[in-house]
């Protein structure tokens, strides 16, 4: 993208949302609903960058009695902090009807102090957890869908919408940098905040993940817990020249979905938190609705795929607002890759179950 100058002034993230509402793609309240979220990660921004100067690290609760999220994790400080940012930032707008959190059991209705809004806004406000303390990128993850027609008061099944009726989707990384990453249903473009302004810039328009990628991402420690297909996969990544994928694989895991996942939209690469024994209970460890979702969203606007390792996570029917999922996302030629193991595993089995 040509960097900005005098004669190509830097588009800030309020003159890219008025251009895409003149164009009639998005109507004022979802533009006044995504500047209030990108606020929001602003403050956000300034909390988790004041570490322990601002007594903003460890975990919240009292010594000895750790205050425990509906994930059943221990809630850190900035966890907190982050969600009470966002709530309060998007309750009077009048641009929701309800919103869920990460951090909160069950969905909340704007209150009925404030004017309702059409739509409904999913989050995980501070994403990477496990990073905060040790000076680790982490993120804001957000999703938005449409309040279903005539519901005034939404409650948990009203979010339970497939993510292809995701009308917007986006996640702020807090970094060296502070970036936004948007999508609307037309393509995904970053912004980077111009901390002397206070504005989010344009700095990438139109994201694009290359088809195919020398470099994985996965917690590896995980590995003897993992299904047989995703052994082999993985087994076959590590094999290089001398396997069947004849080249050879390098691999990242930052343990923050928001940083490895910009890595990906921003040079390729494959993001993978598959099912295993210790998560196979719960379903994954990655959450559907605030997490998988508004990423998928973004990596297939940004030209890649995104998959349960058994098929496209954006058709996936939501059952529950916590509901987890295996997840596999990123350059579509190596996703395409990992659904092949699962499906020959699958039809393999099923082929000699057939044949006894
Ligand atoms: O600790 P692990 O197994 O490496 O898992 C790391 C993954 O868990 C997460 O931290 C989960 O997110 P939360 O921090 O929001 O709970 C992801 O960001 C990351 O990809």
């Amino acid at each position: 993208m040509t960097p900005a100058s005098r004669s190509n002034p830097a588009c800030s993230l309020t003159r890219f949302l008025i251009e895409e509402q003149r164009g009639g793609h998005i109507g004022p309240d979802l533009r006044l609903l995504i500047e209030v979220v990108a606020r929001a990660c602003k403050r956000i921004s300034i909390e988790v960058g004041k570490g322990a100067l601002g007594g903003v690290l460890g975990d919240a609760g009292t010594p000895g009695s750790a205050s425990i999220n509906v994930q059943g994790e221990a809630q850190k400080k900035l966890d907190v902090i982050a969600n009470d940012v966002l709530l309060e930032a998007n309750a009077w707008g009048g641009h929701l009807a309800g919103l869920a959190s990460e951090e909160m059991d069950h969905s909340m209705p704007i209150p009925d102090v404030y004017p309702r809004g059409n739509y409904l806004l999913l989050f995980d406000p501070l994403d990477g957890s496990s990073n905060i303390d040790v000076n680790i990128s982490v993120g804001t993850i957000f999703s938005v869908l449409r309040c279903p027609e005539g519901v005034t008061v939404p409650e948990d099944e009203h979010y339970l919408q497939p993510g292809t009726e995701q009308v917007a989707a986006g996640y702020c990384t807090y970094g060296p940098n502070t970036t936004l990453v948007l999508t609307i249903g037309r393509g995904t473009h970053a912004f980077t905040l111009d901390r002397e302004i206070g504005s989010f810039m344009l700095t990438t328009r139109g994201m694009r993940i290359p088809e195919e990628t020398a470099e994985f991402a996965v917690n590896m420690s995980n590995q003897r817990h993992w299904e047989p297909p995703m052994q082999a996969y993985v087994g076959d990544l590590l094999a290089g020249t001398t396997g069947p994928r004849g080249k050879d694989f390098n691999m990242r895991w930052v343990a923050s979905m928001v940083a490895d996942v910009h890595r990906i939209l921003t040079r390729g690469g494959i993001f993978s938190y598959p099912l295993d024994a210790k998560c196979a209970a719960k379903g994954g460890k990655l959450r559907l609705m605030y997490e998988a979702n508004p990423m998928a969203f973004l990596v297939e606007q940004a030209g890649g795929a995104a998959s349960t390792g058994r098929g496209r996570m954006l058709e996936v029917q939501p059952t529950g607002l916590h509901q987890r999922v295996p997840v596999f996302l990123g350059s579509r030629a190596e996703v395409a890759h990992a659904e092949r193991y699962h499906r020959e595993h699958d039809t393999g089995r099923s082929a000699a179950a057939a044949t006894g």
